[in-house]
């Protein structure tokens, strides 16, 4: 559904003699499925909004191709326009229009009839759970509220793409899981999402794949389970008193065992998964008369990732 093939794109930025470039996106490949949570995860300034706005026909690419629901970026940007949303960082909504008006609005923008733009109108409400409220001006409408009718408008024309930056920045935790909600009722109607985010957790958790950008260039791409798991595998933590130096004999050399390190901790046992492993490792704790303390298993996550590949933690962001 999207084909993108060495997206580049800077920026200039200073005056006369003093100009320097930004280079925002540099060279990004990638491939989106019909009806796939597409995730652009990163940092800030890594090159999301840049990439989603080039293939929304908002910003010219300076090099690359791009096919967007069948519709080529270079040769027909208008073909383009009419197939994909965009719901841009901050939303579209104005202070003193109401839900309903914007709605009709956006609908007749896109060249839609009165009486289907009405009707789409009443549908988008229903659908986004906004009917109560959608004569009251935007301006009185909770983050929540406010972003579901942005979502609304974005997809008012139908489209077969959707993209939204950086959708629930500013949320709070419920209205972020019930906008969460809100994108998986699109992709199961077929929809296909293509989404921003800075959060680990809203990509780990609505994505189905998720491409991880930094300094504009894409560092890793797969399922959640998939980047979590080819990273690190999982680590087993024995937290012993005494016995540490006996036990790593005993664990030294087994199969199931990546690595191990003895720490103040305890022993730490790299795996590549834990659930498999941990049957294995009790029969060779009790076999050995191994007293233990706890054992647990740490599961690597997104942040793992990001940090294997740029050396950084993305929750310092
Ligand atoms: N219009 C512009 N003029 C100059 N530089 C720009 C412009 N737009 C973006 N940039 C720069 O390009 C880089 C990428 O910006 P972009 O907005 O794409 O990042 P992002 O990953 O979306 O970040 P955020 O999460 O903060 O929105 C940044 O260094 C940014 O400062």
């Amino acid at each position: 559904m999207i084909e993108v093939k060495g997206l580049r794109k800077s920026f200039t930025l200073g005056k006369r003699r003093k100009t320097r470039s930004v280079e925002a996106v540099r060279g990004v490949d990638l491939s989106v499925a019909e009806g796939e949570i597409f995730g652009f995860l990163g940092p800030n300034g890594a090159g999301k909004t840049t990439t989603a706005r080039i293939l929304c026909t908002l910003l010219e690419p300076d090099d690359g191709e791009a096919v967007i629901a069948g519709a080529d970026l270079r040769k027909d940007p208008g073909a383009v326009r009419t197939r994909v949303g965009y719901v841009p960082q901050g939303g579209t909504t104005t202070d003193e229009i109401t839900a309903r008006e914007e709605l009709v609005l956006q609908a007749r923008m896109y060249g839609i009839g009165k009486a289907e733009a009405v009707e789409r109108t009443e549908k988008a409400l229903a659908a986004f759970e906004l009917t109560e409220f959608a004569d009251r001006q935007c301006k009185t409408y909770s983050g929540g509220q406010r972003r579901r009718v942005d979502i609304a408008m974005g997809i008012i024309h139908e489209p077969k793409v959707l993209f939204l930056d950086e959708p629930t920045t500013g949320l709070d935790p419920q209205s972020r899981a019930h906008l969460w909600d809100e994108v998986r009722r699109l992709r199961d109607q077929g929809m296909t999402v293509f989404l921003t985010t800075h959060y680990l957790e809203e990509a780990d958790a609505l994505c189905d794949r998720i491409a991880i950008i930094d300094h504009g260039e894409i560092v890793a791409l797969g399922t959640p389970s998939e980047l979590k798991h080819g990273v690190a595998g999982d680590v087993v933590t024995v937290g012993l008193n005494g016995s540490g130096p006996r036990a790593a004999e005993l664990f030294d050399g087994r199969d199931y065992v990546r690595k191990l390190e003895l720490g103040d901790d305890g022993l730490r046992l790299y795996v590549d998964d834990g659930s498999t492993a941990m049957p294995q490792i009790m029969r060779v704790l009790d076999g050995g008369d191994i007293h233990f303390d706890t054992v647990e298993v740490h599961r690597p996550s997104l942040d793992d990732v990001f940090l294997t590949k740029t050396g950084r933690s993305l929750r310092d962001k």
